[in-house]
């Protein structure tokens, strides 16, 4: 493989666009155990996610949690996988569509072209290098980055971010970038995920309690610096007010534990049965971490989290939906992205005169024999 990728054809004259591109973490491609297998041996490779030394890792890895985590994970998986495929992908494809639109119609009002957007998912497909390579043929040179993780991690955004570096090494001609770390506290995410909730209790009836539910990460990353824990505290707090709750109405907990380490706690498996035991009947649960729904929501809380509550005495589990396609959610995105493109320069573009160009043009055509 040649050490940088091939360019797009250089439009000489065309205008240079920007580009958004949203990352997530990626699904398998299929319910499966191959395919999960596949997806997990790239997922667990990553030293941001698991910090064991290297070697000691690939031994774990690969005789012990590849041999059987895959067949465990594809049944939970199939329990949730629609016509579509997984839903983190049908949604996150959605998103980046809806925004895209979105920006696009904001943007013709000032007779200007929106910007592009693509997805790319830090494991699995569409890949992050794909994204960009698609960024790059629409023809932009400035690359917003933006991890659909509102609250940072090194675990998830760090690790996005190190996939846009792997592939900005393989170009030639790099665009240039911005990074977004973290929007736990935007209003129009807030404000997003409260009318979900007030959504969900006229809907569906008000629970006597609602459970934040945050993925959660090793406890030591907290005591590394690590300020993922602190971003869900303050996303729980800033909602909390927006609902108007008082302390002892909402609960903040971390699901998803992996492997022996001790977790960020209280972990949500353990919350939900304290709260059972304690009395509570009707409990709400929402994901405000997570911005599409996926397994660790659809099955992780809708379906096991219930199971842990009734079986400890509750009544009823209401699991609210993650943002997905919401409206008012779409909109704050593209409040947030319009936000982030404000005051970044558009020098150092290049527009030739039809002269250089004809120049330019001239010159390649001798040395290399290329088309202009
Ligand atoms: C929202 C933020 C997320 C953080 C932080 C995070 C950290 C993290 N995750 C694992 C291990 C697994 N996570 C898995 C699934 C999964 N994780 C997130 C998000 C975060 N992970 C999402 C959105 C999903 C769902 C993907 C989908 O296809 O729907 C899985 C795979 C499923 C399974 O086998 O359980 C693993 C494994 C670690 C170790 C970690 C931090 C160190
Ligand atoms: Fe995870
Ligand atoms: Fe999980």
């Amino acid at each position: 493989m040649p050490r940088f990728a091939k360019e797009p054809d250089y439009r000489h004259g065309s205008i240079a666009r920007t580009g958004i591109l949203l990352i997530n973490l990626g699904t398998p491609d299929a319910a499966t155990s191959s395919a999960v297998r596949r997806y997990l041996r790239q997922f667990l490779s990553d030293p941001r996610v698991v910090e064991i030394p290297r070697l000691i890792w690939w031994v774990i890895l690969n005789l012990f949690v590849l041999t059987t985590r895959p067949a465990k994970s594809a049944a939970k998986y199939a329990l949730i996988w629609t016509r579509d495929g997984s839903p983190l992908l049908t949604w996150s494809t959605k998103q980046a569509k809806l925004l895209k639109g979105l920006l696009g119609e904001r943007a013709a009002r000032y007779g200007t072209p929106g910007p592009a957007v693509a997805l790319g998912m830090r494991y699995g497909n569409p890949s992050v290098a794909s994204a960009m390579d698609e960024l790059k043929a629409a023809g932009c040179e400035r690359i917003l980055v933006l991890p659909m993780y509102p609250q940072y991690a090194a675990s998830t955004t760090a690790s996005a971010y190190d996939a846009v570096f792997a592939q900005m090494a393989r170009y030639r001609n790099t665009p240039e970038l911005h990074l977004v770390k973290a929007w736990h506290d935007f209003p129009g995410y807030i404000a997003a995920l409260a009318a979900r909730v007030r959504q969900s209790w006229s809907q569906n009836g008000r629970g006597e309690h609602l459970v934040l539910s945050f993925h959660g990460l090793p406890r030591y990353t907290l005591d590394q610096g690590d300020p993922y824990f602190c971003h869900c505290q303050k996303t729980a707090r800033l909602l909390a007010a927006a609902l108007q709750l008082e302390e002892s109405e909402y609960t903040v907990a971390f699901q998803s534990r992996f492997g022996r380490t001790r977790w960020l706690e209280p972990y949500t498996s353990v919350a939900l049965t304290q709260l059972a035991r304690g009395g509570v009947k009707t409990v709400d649960v929402f994901c405000p971490g997570f911005v599409a729904d996926c397994l660790e929501t659809l099955e992780e809380i809708a379906m096991e989290g219930k199971q842990t509550f009734l079986a400890a005495g509750g009544k009823t589990l209401n699991h609210i939906a993650c943002l997905n396609d919401d409206p008012a959610w779409i909109a704050a995105l593209a409040d947030f992205v319009a936000l982030q493109l404000t005051n970044w320069p558009t020098t150092g573009q290049t527009s030739e005169t039809p002269l250089e160009a004809a120049k330019i043009a001239n010159l390649r055509a001798q040395k290399f024999g290329a088309k202009q």
